[in-house]
């Protein structure tokens, strides 16, 4: 038999990227990135139409996007037959959503209803429904609904239900006119079969799905709003099928525009952060994955279902078969040096960047890397665009301490490096520490190939070896694998994650090891950093609140006085 391949998309929050790996041992032989072309929509619709405060969009024409450019750039590439590329698989940001007409059309492709935003796709880090998850948190709480203790006691904004809601709320023509909500990657894979069904991966962490509960109540959601009652029965309807299973074959018309061959099996939906588990090899408890890019998504294994503060859920069988599998995160970290970098650094940096050849992230780790811990009497609180763990709320902001007349940009890097190492730290004593045990540390995404000072950080702040991943695209990996088991052992694929991850997972040979001196300098810091995080994320000191608040009634005057 010739050699066999599958294909992996890991489609992230500014991009597509597509991996050609070889079934033998999981090399990548082809990858390729297609930058979306109306990226993350914030501030107006591409018609003008403007969008509110914590507003975070996508055009579902560039996922299309991807597949008709990245597809074909690694066949051209690898020279593979495409006869030999038995398997494809999907990753996706999530809760990213959409609604959907009775064809599947995303509604916001109606020019009808295109000028309304709750048309469009709702990108995971849109945040404009917190009142209706902190509303949904109070009822579910009331009512002593057994699926809060399941998600760390809070249901996040960024999730399904509360996205309906707004929907609901704000745009009840477009909650009457949608068919379906669903998941983006159960749309596009509902796209590449012509069959649309729902994952147990997006279900279970994202639509408070559960293997032997199934959703909440009808009695519970009528709670929340009489309108909301048959939403299951009606807006979510569909089984939910685990992760590797097959939805379909490949769509006629999808092979035309990609020149894969049509029939090939697709496997459901998949998320970013889960897919890259078993593509680090990872299939038992003990080891943390962690995929850091714009945000960190944290993901652990464990034998039984234990309640943890603030983690984003537990969902049996969500990662890896046979285990229960526990999601935690921070809303933001790449994103926050982006943040410094775009928005607050001298221009002299930018100079001094460009004579030395480096970009100016690299010159800040550089001379960010001078400094000892504790050295730039800075910290910071990672909450740029919220918290999503231990504290889950949305409305919390950043926070830097201790700036004087003589701090520098690069120690308010390293601050800003440090706060969400500790931000993970967080995370990780909250499983430790109730019955979910953290041994190691692996690292995948963007950041561990493109930042040593920070990855040297993290393995300081949590004192745990960290092993980062051999791969570019380790969530495409792992979608690209389930594609393989999608396919099956009998047709050249694999019959399990596990026998799949046995010879396609690998991490770099090299692991990164806490320095003693500065695990216990931060262990200090982590003490200053944990009163921050208890003062201003418990209600002890509301400020963060108020100032959005604050700025709301402003902005509201002045829109009034313009219009
Ligand atoms: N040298 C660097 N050090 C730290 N962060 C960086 C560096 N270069 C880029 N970033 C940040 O990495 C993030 C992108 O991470 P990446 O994993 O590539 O994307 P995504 O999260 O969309 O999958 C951006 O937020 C960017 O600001
Ligand atoms: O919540 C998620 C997974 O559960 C999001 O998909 C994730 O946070 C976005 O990832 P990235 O920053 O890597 O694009």
């Amino acid at each position: 038999m010739n050699e066999k391949y599958a294909i992996g998309i890991d489609f992230g929050s500014e991009s597509g990227r597509a991996v050609l790996v070889s079934l033998k041992d999981g090399t990548e032989v082809a990858d390729h990135v297609t930058p979306y072309p109306h990226g993350v929509i914030t501030e107006h619709l591409p018609s003008g139409v403007e969008l509110g405060m914590e507003w975070a969009l996508q055009h579902p024409d560039d996922y299309i996007e991807v597949l008709r450019k990245s597809i074909p750039a690694i066949l051209k590439t690898s020279q593979v037959n495409p006869i030999d590329i038995i398997g494809l698989g999907i990753d996706f940001t999530a809760c990213t959503m959409l609604p959907i007409d009775k064809e599947g059309n995303p509604l916001c492709s109606d020019s009808q209803l295109a000028d309304n935003p709750h048309s469009w796709v709702k990108l995971w880090k849109h945040h404009a429904a917190q009142e209706e998850a902190t509303q949904l948190n109070e009822i579910a709480e009331q009512r002593g609904e057994r699926f809060l203790p399941r998600y760390g006691g809070k249901i996040s904004s960024e999730w399904m239900i509360a996205k309906i809601w707004q929907i609901l709320k704000e745009a009840p023509d477009i909650y009457e006119k949608a068919d379906q909500f669903v998941e983006a990657t159960d749309w596009v894979v509902s796209k590449l079969t012509n069959n649309l069904k729902r994952n147990s991966c997006t279900a279970g962490y994202k639509a408070i799905w559960h293997k032997q509960d199934g959703y909440p109540s009808e009695a519970f959601f009528e709670a929340l709003d009489p309108r909301l009652k048959d939403v299951v029965k009606t807006k979510l309807r569909g089984d939910v099928v685990p992760l590797g299973t097959a939805a379909g074959g490949l769509a006629p018309d999808i092979a035309r525009i990609t020149g894969l061959t049509p029939g090939i099996a697709v496997a459901v939906g998949n998320v970013d952060a889960h897919a890259a588990v078993p593509a680090m090899g990872v299939v038992s408890p003990g080891k943390m994955v962690m995929a850091m890019g714009t945000s960190i998504c944290h993901m652990l294994l464990g034998m039984e279902e234990r309640d943890v503060e603030g983690m984003c859920g537990v969902v049996e069988d969500g990662i890896i078969p046979g285990f229960y599998g526990y999601e935690a995160g921070q809303s933001a970290v790449g994103d926050i040096f982006a943040w410094f970098v775009d928005k607050a650094v001298p221009g002299y940096v930018y100079e001094d960047a460009k004579k030395a050849n480096m970009g100016v992230h690299q010159w800040l780790e550089k001379q960010a890397a001078n400094y000892k811990p504790g050295e730039t009497g800075i910290i910071a609180l990672d909450w740029w665009n919220g918290n999503r763990s231990v504290l889950v709320d949305t409305e919390l902001s950043g926070l830097l301490i201790g700036a004087t007349l003589q701090t520098k940009p690069e120690e308010i890097y390293r601050a800003l490096l440090e706060a969400t190492a500790f931000g993970t730290r967080k995370i990780v004593d909250a499983f430790h520490y109730n019955g979910v045990p953290v041994e190691e540390l692996y690292a995948c995404g963007g950041l561990p190939q493109k930042n040593r000072l920070l990855m040297q950080i993290y393995a300081d702040v949590t004192n745990r070896t960290i092993k980062v991943a051999d791969s570019k695209q380790t969530p495409a990996l792992g979608a690209a694998m389930f594609g393989a088991v999608a396919a099956g052992g009998d047709n050249g694929g694999f019959d399990s994650i596990v026998t799949a991850a046995d010879r396609m997972g690998r991490v770099k040979e090299e692991f990164i090891e806490p320095i003693p001196d500065n695990v216990q300098m931060y262990e200090k810091l982590y003490q200053e950093y944990s009163r921050l995080h208890e003062h201003f994320g418990r209600g002890e000191n509301n400020v963060m609140k108020r100032l959005k608040t604050i700025k709301a009634h402003a902005k509201s005057r002045v829109t009034m006085k313009t219009n």
